[in-house]
């Protein structure tokens, strides 16, 4: 049995003194594995990327997580000095959830890429949230990738949201690698999970055709150990494999 195509946008950096690389961590791939899928990396093709021939070639879409932070133009805020942006990704990644959503291709955002869906459909972000009034630092406390990504602070789910019933529980103790995050939720999303701070965490799409979730930490990251983390990702796999089930009934789909 084949397997479905995970479709995993890249960042595109400059390495030192040599040329762009498009690339994308282990992690993300190991976990589209994990979900049952065959990883696909979409280059940062930049402005007019091939959107509707890349969603036929894929079952479902993973948005990675990047050191990078989405340009602040994308939703309506003045740039930022010093800003480590990757514009080639954005103009990949925000047309490409676009579609991914009306074509009713599953997606899973991640950090980065649950920022991206935000602002890809039309919502805000705080570029500093230490810096708001109220709101804890969410960044990553440093040190080891271990203790980088240690369970860091709690979720509370939405009650009768999609990360309610996958969890079966109400909390959950998450990660944090993060310095942006959600200001508005854009108006198609609904909030799935919230920090004590009160800080989006994870969202979901109103009305989705398919499988739309994404979340402010990180479930790649060791998912084997997690059963929140596992069980997103076979609800994420789950999704691809009917989509791909679909298309091989109804090639048009
Ligand atoms: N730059 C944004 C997004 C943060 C993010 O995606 N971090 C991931 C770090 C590396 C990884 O584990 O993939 C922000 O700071 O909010």
């Amino acid at each position: 049995m084949k397997r479905p195509v995970i479709g995993i946008p890249c960042c595109r950096w400059w390495l030192k003194e040599s040329q762009f690389f498009h690339l994308v961590g282990e992690k993300y791939i190991r976990a589209a594995e994990g979900a049952g899928g065959l990883p696909l990396l979409l280059p940062a093709l930049g402005e007019a990327p091939p959107i509707e021939q890349l969603l036929d070639t894929v079952d479902g879409l993973l948005f990675t997580g990047s050191p990078s932070n989405i340009e602040p133009h994308h939703y309506g805020a003045a740039s930022v000095e010093g800003d480590f942006n990757d514009p080639q990704r954005d103009a990949t990644t925000l047309p490409l959830v676009r579609a991914a959503i009306d074509a009713g291709i599953p997606v899973l955002g991640i950090c980065r890429g649950f920022q991206e869906i935000n602002v890809a459909l039309g919502g805000s972000l705080h570029a500093k949230v230490h810096e708001v009034p109220g709101m804890k630092d969410h960044r990553d406390p440093g040190g080891t990738l271990e203790e980088m990504y240690a369970l860091a602070h709690p979720v509370s789910f939405a009650e009768g949201g999609v990360l309610h019933r996958l969890a079966g529980k109400s909390e959950a103790q998450v990660n944090s690698l993060h310095g942006q995050g959600v200001a508005t939720l854009a108006p198609v999303l609904q909030a799935e999970a919230y920090a004590p701070d009160g800080l989006v965490e994870a969202f979901s799409v109103k009305e989705a055709r398919a499988f739309a979730l994404a979340v402010q930490w990180h479930p790649e990251w060791q998912y084997q150990d997690n059963p929140l983390s596992l069980a997103i990702l076979e609800a994420f796999g789950e999704a691809c494999s009917a989509r791909k089930a679909a298309r091989h009934t109804h090639p048009s789909n």
